[in-house]
C-alpha cells in the first residue's frame, strides 16, 4: 500500500533538507508552500476567491501581486487567517489528487502548516523535524537575509514547534549535534517496511 507521511516542523527546522534527502531515496514528495503558489494562479475558484476578499488588483494580468496581497495581510491575524482558510483547502485537495497518482511505497507531503491546516487528516504518519529555536532564528536570518525580528514574527504566526513534535509519530533531530542522514535512513527503512506489510498502526 501506499503510505501517506506528512512532514512539518518549526520555520527553519530544516523541513526541506530532509525531504529532499528523502527525494534522493526515491520518495516522491509534495511540497505544499510552492504547490499553494501555483494553485494562486492556476485555480479558478481560489483567484475568484481572493479577488473577492481582497480586491480585484491583487492580480495583475492574471498574475498575483504577492506582495500588495502579504502587504494586506501584514500584522493583520484575521486577514492572515482568511487567507489561509481560503488556500488551504484548495491544496489540500491538490495534495490528495497527487497522492492519489503515486505508486511508490509511501510518500510524503511536506507542509509548515500541516497541523494548523487541518491538512493532518487523511496521513498515515507524520514526521517532525526538530531543531533548538536559536539555530533555526540563525539558519533563516543566513539563509534570508532576514533580521532576527523578522524571522520571531513569522515564528510567532504558527503553533509552537515544540508542540508541534509530540504530535507527530516520529521526529528527526537536527542540531548540532545529530545528522540527519542516517536518521533518515533509519525512517525509510521503518516506513519501506511498514507498507510492504501493509501496516499503519
Ligand atoms: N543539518 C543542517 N546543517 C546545516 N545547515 C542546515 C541543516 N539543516 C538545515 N540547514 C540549513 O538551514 C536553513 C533552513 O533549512 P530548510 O530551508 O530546510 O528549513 P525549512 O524548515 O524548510 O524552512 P521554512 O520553514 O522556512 O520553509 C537552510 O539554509 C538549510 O540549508
Amino acid at each position: 500500500m501506499v503510505l501517506k507521511i506528512g512532514l512539518t516542523g518549526g520555520i527553519g527546522s530544516g523541513k526541506t533538507t530532509v525531504a529532499k534527502i528523502f527525494e534522493l531515496l526515491g520518495v516522491p514528495v509534495y511540497y505544499a508552500d510552492s504547490a499553494s503558489k501555483r494553485l494562486y494562479h492556476t485555480d479558478p475558484e481560489l483567484k475568484a476567491n481572493l479577488k473577492m476578499h481582497f480586491g480585484n488588483d491583487i492580480y495583475q494580468n492574471e498574475m498575483l501581486d504577492r506582495q500588495k496581497l502579504a502587504s494586506y495581510v501584514f500584522g493583520d491575524p484575521a486577514k492572515l487567517e482568511l487567507l489561509n482558510r481560503l488556500v488551504h483547502p484548495p491544496t489540500i485537495r491538490d495534495a490528495e489528487a497527487w497522492m492519489k497518482g503515486q505508486t511508490a511505497h509511501y510518500v510524503i507531503k511536506e507542509a509548515a502548516l500541516l497541523f494548523e491546516s487541518g491538512s493532518v487528516a487523511g496521513l498515515d504518519y507524520v514526521i517532525g523535524v526538530q531543531t533548538p529555536k536559536a539555530l533555526r532564528i540563525h539558519r533563516v536570518m543566513q539563509r534570508d537575509g532576514a533580521t532576527r525580528e523578522e524571522v520571531l514574527a513569522r515564528m510567532a504566526r504558527q503553533i509552537d514547534a515544540d508542540m508541534k513534535m509530540r504530535l507527530c509519530d516520529y521526529v528527526i533531530q537536527n542540531d548540532e549535534q545529530s545528522l540527519i542522514i542516517p536518521q533518515v535512513l533509519a525512517l525509510h527503512e521503518r516506513l519501506l517496511q511498514k507498507s510492504l506489510d501493509g501496516n499503519t498502526d
